[in-house]
């Protein structure tokens, strides 16, 4: 079956040709369909690509069964419901950089055109008129340029600001200290400071829960008289009613607004009717580069992900400082342990897993969290559907059917590049260590108590039994009557003659009876098979 993707907005052709390219993929470019439409026709694609006029809802999220990725061809993805795409295991991907140049060099027009009333001047020369004296303006120079939000934009404005002879301050909690070092700008401690010290403030954060309607009448009314507030980044973070009373106080220069809490802005609003604020149509990021830039970025992160699951690209999914070429080992390892551990307590007895707790060397503790995702998804995949089980969502649902996720110490471990689970069920815990190296395959080296060497490779038999002669051969002897090929077989003991463990990889899963055949025979207490997902 071809791989579907619908590309709803206006996207550059040479990212989509990216995906028209690729071999069993089928693009339908259709800007914009109305949301009843698009909501009809969501079922037949795998990925859906648009820009901020489509708003993936989570009732359209629902309705695309075979849905597994959105692309956002730009930066803001509060048009997408992460929660309820996290949720339901949809990979979402972005574009994070490729505009940024295209709203910096927007912020400089504009504040220079409100600025210098280009504007009025532009209009007054084509009504037949001559108004020097009256659009006489002020320079950036010497002003101080307040930033809401240090991040990709507000850095690229404020490089920009120093060439132009600004004084720089920035509120951003989340900046370290040395990128406001880099960017040459003092840290104001509030967001009042912030618009209380500048005669331009700009705002470039997300719009989130946190930052919608973070400037509000208070915030505003903590500006300087003649200074200018503009907002490139989204409608909402701006209270607009109070923002029209301050600018009617005629205190203010003027504001600047690229971005509307509705868009498209009503014909009639009130802000149309204001000389002192420059308005554009969401521009931001609609540079011929810009476009350019996004469509690449997005359309590549997302066959990406269609052809290979290369989830380092999805927002929804913490894949951290790690290094991205060593992971898919590790994440193998981490979620077959966890496998591994369930189906032992299962064998036990202890079917419901209450708790699993993930450490790591040092080499990978910065891959913990999407490590613990993969563990989780070990640990639930023969238990609920497996087929939207994914690491963008498994730690969702292993939290959502009440099991406890833990994150352990790295440095605790006893090599730079293993993982250990531990799962707990009842009072039962089983713990299952292995190292994933860079240059082979992950092996396991702990299973409980016991040291063991073994590449967790399709199906997995791990055997209790007595340490005495002549259980590895009836074990070999009735697995080869059951034409089930060993590729590797580990016996391991604590003492001689006593409680011994076998682990033994095979080539294919053993017929049903094969447990209760291994069980009849001598000294043989527990068997446990586990077949992996993944084609080896
Ligand atoms: N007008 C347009 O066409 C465009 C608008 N945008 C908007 O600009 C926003 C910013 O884009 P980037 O700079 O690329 O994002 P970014 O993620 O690189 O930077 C955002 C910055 O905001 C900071 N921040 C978050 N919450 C904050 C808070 N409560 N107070 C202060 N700072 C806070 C973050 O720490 C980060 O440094 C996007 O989220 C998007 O909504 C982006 C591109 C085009
Ligand atoms: O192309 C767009 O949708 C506008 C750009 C934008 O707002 C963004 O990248 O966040």
């Amino acid at each position: 079956m071809p791989v579907r993707i619908l590309v709803t907005d206006r996207v550059n052709p040479v990212g989509i040709a990216l995906l028209e390219e690729t071999p069993g993929f089928e693009v339908d470019v259709e800007p914009t369909l109305p949301p009843d439409v698009l909501r009809q026709r969501v079922g037949e694609y795998d990925a859906i690509i648009g820009r901020s006029a489509t708003s993936i809802t989570a009732d359209l999220l629902q309705a695309g069964g075979r849905l597994r990725c959105i692309g956002r061809a730009g930066v803001g993805v509060d048009n997408v419901d992460m929660e309820e795409a996290t949720r339901l295991g949809v990979a979402v991907i972005n574009a994070p950089a490729g505009n940024t140049v295209a709203v910096a060099e927007l912020f400089f027009g504009a504040v220079i055109g409100l600025l210098r009333n280009l504007g009025r001047a532009d209009r007054s020369m084509r009504e037949g008129r001559w108004d020097r004296s009256a659009l006489t303006g002020t320079e950036l120079k010497g002003k101080t340029l307040g930033i809401v939000g240090l991040g990709r934009i507000g850095s690229e404005v404020a490089r920009r600001a120093h060439a132009f002879g600004m004084t720089l301050t920035a509120f951003d909690p989340y900046a370290s200290d040395d990128r406001f070092q880099r960017n040459r700008a003092e840290r104001a401690p509030t967001l009042e400071a912030l618009m209380a010290g500048a005669d331009v403030v700009t705002v470039h954060t997300p719009l989130n829960k946190e930052t919608r309607g973070m400037i509000g009448a208070a915030q505003l009314s903590a500006l300087r008289d003649g200074s200018v507030l503009v907002n490139m980044a989204r409608g909402g973070i701006i209270d607009e009613e109070a923002l029209l009373a301050e600018l009617a106080k005629e205190r203010l220069r003027g504001a600047v607004l690229d971005v509307y809490s509705t868009e498209p802005l009503e014909g009639e609003h009130p802000f149309r009717d204001r000389p002192d604020v420059v308005l554009t149509p969401h521009l931001g990021a609609s540079t011929m580069e810009s476009q350019r830039n996004v469509a690449v970025d997005v359309c590549a992160g997302v066959r990406d992900f269609l052809l290979h699951d290369d989830l380092s690209r999805s927002l929804n999914v913490e894949v951290g400082g790690a290094d991205t070429d060593a992971l898919p080992a590790a994440l193998r390892l981490a979620r077959r342990a966890a496998s591994i551990a369930r189906a032992l307590l299962s064998t036990r007895g202890a079917r419901a897993v209450s708790a699993l707790t993930l450490s790591t060397g040092n080499d990978f503790a910065s891959a913990g969290p999407v490590l613990l995702s993969a563990a989780a998804a070990g640990v639930l995949e023969n238990v609920v559907d497996a087929g939207r089980l994914n690491l963008i969502n498994a730690r969702q649902v292993a939290s959502e059917r009440g099991i406890e996720l833990r994150l352990g110490s790295g440095s605790k471990a006893p090599h730079l590049r293993a993982i250990e689970v531990r799962v707990q069920a009842g009072d039962e815990e089983v713990r299952i260590g292995g190292v994933a190296p860079l240059d082979a395959d992950p092996r396991l080296t702990r299973i409980a108590d016991f040291h063991v060497d073994v590449t967790p490779r399709r199906t997995l038999m791990v055997l209790h039994n007595r340490d005495v002669p002549g259980v590895i051969g009836r074990v070999g002897t009735l697995l080869g009557n059951a034409g089930v090929n060993i590729a590797e077989y580990h016996q391991a003991r604590m003492a001689q003659g006593g409680e011994a463990l076998a682990v033994v990889t095979l080539d294919g899963p053993p017929p049903p009876e094969a447990s209760a055949q291994l069980l009849e025979l001598p000294d043989i207490s527990r068997v446990t098979v586990v077949s992996f997902r993944g084609d080896d």
